[in-house]
């Protein structure tokens, strides 16, 4: 290794442009998870895994800047996040797609105009350029065609795809979900999967997500952290296929192993 601490310190934030750093999340004075620490990578698809009520979305609300640590540090690059004014937090979340459980799509609005809308707030692009943008964007979800339709009229997988597009109308460093395929059918769930691998490879994005899928976790994820109820703390963080094999804590084999014990990983 060379370069001095300054250099280090820059490489460790090209590396890892997300961190946390000994977070505590609360509600009032009740806590819910401290000694939360991890690195994110760029171009990683991190996810944040656990069981029912642990505060997985409660993390990811923290990142996304919905709700303020109690304490610890989330460092977006060199920029201490909840250090900094909400004006600054905004620029930060603007380099960021958030795709929410119910899509959240404008029910008044088409395909077309959902996506254009984020574009129309936050660039100065002529219509035309938005138009080709929105084409451009649609088409890559797989819903060229479907301009005109609103959400309505789609299926709910269709649905989380043209909510992905809206995500990534801004070309988006960072992707954030919230159990993106929450509702889907399998065989939807796995060509959503496939879709953020491609998204995530086209747009150069790092993805961040909440999902409790075992076969999504098994064949996305390049890197996670595990919050555990009872300790109301993380239990590991790393890539699941090697934390399956060697975590020597339960509750994580539990979990990446459906409670069997058997720690080899079959991807269906
Ligand atoms: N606004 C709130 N005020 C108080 N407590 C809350 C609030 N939101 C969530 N909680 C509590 O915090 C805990 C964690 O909730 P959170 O939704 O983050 O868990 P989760 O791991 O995402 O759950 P699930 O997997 O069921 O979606 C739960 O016990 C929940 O009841």
């Amino acid at each position: 290794m060379t370069g001095g601490p300054q250099e280090k310190k820059q490489r460790n934030q090209d590396e890892c442009p997300l961190r946390v750093e000994n977070l505590t999340m609360a509600y009032g004075s009740f806590i819910l998870m401290r000694n939360i620490s991890f690195e994110v990578r760029k171009g990683d698809i991190f996810v944040i895994m656990g069981g029912s009520g642990c505060g997985k979305s409660t993390l990811l609300r923290h990142l996304i800047g919905l709700k303020r640590p109690a304490s610890g540090r989330i460092w977006y690059r060199e920029t201490d996040f909840w250090g900094v004014d909400e004006a600054q937090r905004a620029r930060i979340m603007r380099r960021a797609g958030i795709l929410y459980q119910s899509s959240a799509l404008w029910s008044s609005m088409t395909l077309e105009e959902n996506v254009a809308l984020p574009l129309q707030l936050y660039t100065d692009l002529s219509e035309k350029a938005i138009a080709e943008q929105v084409a451009f964007k649609l088409a890559l979800v797989g819903l060229a065609g479907f301009e005109s339709f609103y959400p309505a009229q789609l299926s709910g997988g269709m649905r989380k795809r043209a909510a992905l597009a809206r995500a990534i109308a801004l070309d988006p460093e960072f992707l954030f979900f919230d159990e993106p395929s929450a509702g889907l059918d399998p065989v939807s769930a796995r060509r959503l999967d496939e879709l953020i691998i491609e998204l995530r490879d086209s747009l150069g994005a790092t993805v961040v997500m909440v999902t409790h899928e075992l076969a999504s976790i098994y064949s996305i994820a390049t890197n996670s952290v595990f919050l555990d109820a009872g300790s109301r703390t993380m239990l590991a963080t790393g890539n699941p296929r090697d934390l399956v094999r060697e975590s020597d804590q339960q509750p994580v084999i539990d979990f990446l192993t459906r409670g069997t014990g058997n720690r080899e990983v079959r991807l269906i």
